[in-house]
């Protein structure tokens, strides 16, 4: 019944630390910026160096899709030594893994263990697909697959009107919440009429991290920051767009519109405020 997919896959090897500061525009997007995730009836996945994750966008349309195996993994099914976080961003569907159906809806998330055999993603209305959104990286041991509701997410109210960062963010996988071996991923949604994420910005050198903006209307985009905090470059963001942050770069955007982001990490600790922040007035 369903289309047995090799899914495509990218890899990319991250410049050092010294190399980005003399980048063009063009450069600094096909090392920072995944510009094509998503496409309909399609699995598309990037792998990055950057703690070994795998990004990848799934939207079943026509018939069910099924992660198959990937020969540059070495592996006889994609989660035999992975574990992965999917968050919904589109219309309703579900994710099949190893014959337990979960109904994952809008902005709900399934945590997929390392040892998951068969994982096979359906919409429920191909008119209106669902959107996986998929962040996988290595497992060194299973936690069970757990699916989680908006309810169930630990919810922290940040920033302020007065900033233009009022915002509500949602941790699904995290210390206290869905366990998982490296992965912390959650959601971010800014309020209307706040523009600015993770102002004042940080980075974390025990992890790397993954921002997918989602909800950018298509008049609109996010200027997302990158760099070391001295030397900061713009990344112009579309819609279902990702920026890779390596445990160096900053990583924080203003939208032209109020917008939405999937966050996701991985590395050596899972201590969400772990973060090396800087002043605003250090920023160049
Ligand atoms: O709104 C925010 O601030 C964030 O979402 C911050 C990210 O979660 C992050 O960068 C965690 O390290
Ligand atoms: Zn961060």
């Amino acid at each position: 019944m369903f289309k047995y997919e090799f899914p495509a896959i990218s890899y990319r090897f991250s410049p050092s630390v010294g190399e980005y500061r003399s980048f063009g525009t063009q450069q600094l997007r096909d090392n920072f910026l995944i510009e094509k995730l998503f496409a309909d009836g399609e699995i598309i996945l990037h792998a990055t160096d950057l703690d070994r994750a795998i990004a990848g966008g799934i939207i079943p349309t026509e018939s069910p899709l099924k992660i198959g195996s990937i020969d540059a993994l070495r592996c006889d099914y994609f989660f035999e030594r992975r574990e992965g976080g999917v968050i919904n961003i589109g219309g309703a569907g579900t994710i099949e893994v190893d014959g337990t159906k979960y109904e994952v809806a809008n902005r709900e998330c399934l945590y997929i263990g390392r040892g998951s055999k068969e994982v096979v993603f359906t919409s429920s209305d191909k008119a209106n697909p669902a959107a996986f959104y998929l962040l996988s990286y290595p497992a060194h041991k299973e936690y069970p697959t757990t699916h989680a509701k908006i309810e169930d997410a630990n919810k922290l109210e940040l920033g302020s009107k007065d900033t233009c960062n009022e915002r509500t963010l949602y941790q699904y996988i995290h210390e206290n919440g869905i366990k998982s071996c490296q992965l912390v991923m959650g959601f971010t949604e800014l309020a209307v009429g706040s523009v600015w994420n993770t102002m004042p910005s940080h980075t974390h050198f025990r992890r790397s991290e993954i921002y997918l903006y989602f909800d950018v209307s298509p008049e609109n985009q996010v200027l997302h920051l990158m760099g070391q905090p001295d030397e900061t470059r713009p990344l112009w963001i579309k819609n279902r767009q990702a920026a890779l942050s390596p445990s160096w770069s900053i990583h924080s955007g203003a939208g032209t519109a109020s917008y939405s982001f999937i966050w996701g990490m991985g590395g050596e600790n899972q201590r969400f405020d772990d973060m090396d922040g800087f002043p605003i007035s250090d920023l160049k």
